[in-house]
């Protein structure tokens, strides 16, 4: 059976998907494949798995993703980056996707690493040159990501937002966004990248704050700006770690509400290996997930 997330995002019922991230080490990988089991018995439309966050690879991705599928039953989301690796080394990775029949890919450009050059001849420098070559060797779902404050490289937000027209018109099926405290952003860039032309399904990414370490290395990876609002939140809880946990959790369940209040079914979080986290949300949201259209 097949499980393709564009199929999953015809459903008009509110839905949650998490994202996990691989271990650094070959040591972690059991405590992640605990985590994963746990988030996937929350039932969640699916669970996705990084690729090397802040840049670099992953060789666990493959593994992890196919356990959910397999193992766990809920549908994975294996993200894939091109900009640390040759071409011939992501064929190899969407090979093996192909072997373990996982049917989703988020097709990233991937984060820089510091010390590397970029982009090196005759490798790849848009993750649309890897949807392309997603596209040539298996009938995938292929997710990308889109940027509702801009791609922080980007100078212009509206080269940023026909960038991103020729990665959609290359193959995208859904777009995931970059993480945002503030949901009129998302709103207002979802009507800027609909008067494009941009037409596939975006799920809002959402990032739950749950302590003061884990902003900073957010605002890195994202440049994403933090509202007053949530300033106070970290002013006033950050250094009480169970007390700044139940505030970042509902600030989260806050944002994702609006969301469906607003007519946005699908909600991605980024609870990352955090299965408290996730079940927290998703008691939170449990008479709300069960609304129909
Ligand atoms: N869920 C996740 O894991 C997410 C990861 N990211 C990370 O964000 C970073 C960027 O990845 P992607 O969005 O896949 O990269 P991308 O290739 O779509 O965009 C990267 C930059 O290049 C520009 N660009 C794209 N296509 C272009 C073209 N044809 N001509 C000229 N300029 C072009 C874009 O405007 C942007 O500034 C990666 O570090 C990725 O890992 C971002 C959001 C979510
Ligand atoms: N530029 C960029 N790269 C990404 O990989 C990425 C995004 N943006 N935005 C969306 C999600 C969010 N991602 C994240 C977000 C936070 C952590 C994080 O807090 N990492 C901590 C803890 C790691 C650990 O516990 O081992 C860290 O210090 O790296 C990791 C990945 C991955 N994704």
């Amino acid at each position: 059976m097949t499980c393709k997330i564009r199929d999953i995002l015809k459903d008009q019922t509110p839905q949650v998907s998490f994202e996990i991230f691989p271990p650094k080490t070959d040591a972690g990988y059991d405590s992640v494949l605990s985590a994963a089991e746990k988030i996937a018995a929350l039932k969640p439309s699916f669970i996705s798995v990084t690729y090397g966050a802040g840049g670099g690879t992953s060789k666990n991705t493959v593994s992890i993703a196919s356990h959910i599928k397999d193992d766990f039953g809920v549908t994975s989301l294996a993200h894939l980056t091109c900009v640390s690796s040759t071409r011939e080394e992501v064929h190899q990775v969407i090979d093996k996707l192909k072997e373990k029949n996982i049917d989703n890919i988020l097709a990233l450009r991937g984060d820089i690493p510091k010390d590397n050059a970029f982009p090196l001849p005759n490798q790849y420098r848009y993750a649309c040159e890897l949807i392309e070559d997603i596209k040539q060797q298996g009938d995938f779902c292929i997710g990308a990501a889109c940027y509702p404050e801009g791609h922080v490289e980007t100078e212009h937000k509206k080269d940023d937002i026909s960038n991103l027209k020729t990665k959609v018109d290359c193959g995208v099926d859904f777009l995931t966004t970059q993480m945002f405290f503030d949901n009129n952003i998302f709103y207002n860039f979802l009507y800027r990248i609909r008067e494009k032309g941009i037409l596939v399904p975006v799920l809002p990414g959402i990032m739950p704050i749950t302590n003061k370490k884990q902003l900073r290395r957010s605002m890195e990876l994202s440049g994403t700006a933090v509202p007053q609002r949530f300033l106070a939140i970290i002013d006033r809880f950050g250094d009480d770690p169970e007390a700044m946990k139940q505030a970042g959790i509902a600030y989260a369940t806050d944002q994702i509400i609006d969301l469906i209040a607003n007519g946005i079914n699908h909600i991605h979080v980024y609870s990352m290996n955090k299965p408290d986290v996730a079940a927290a949300i998703m008691n939170n949201l449990s008479a709300i997930l069960k609304i129909e259209d």
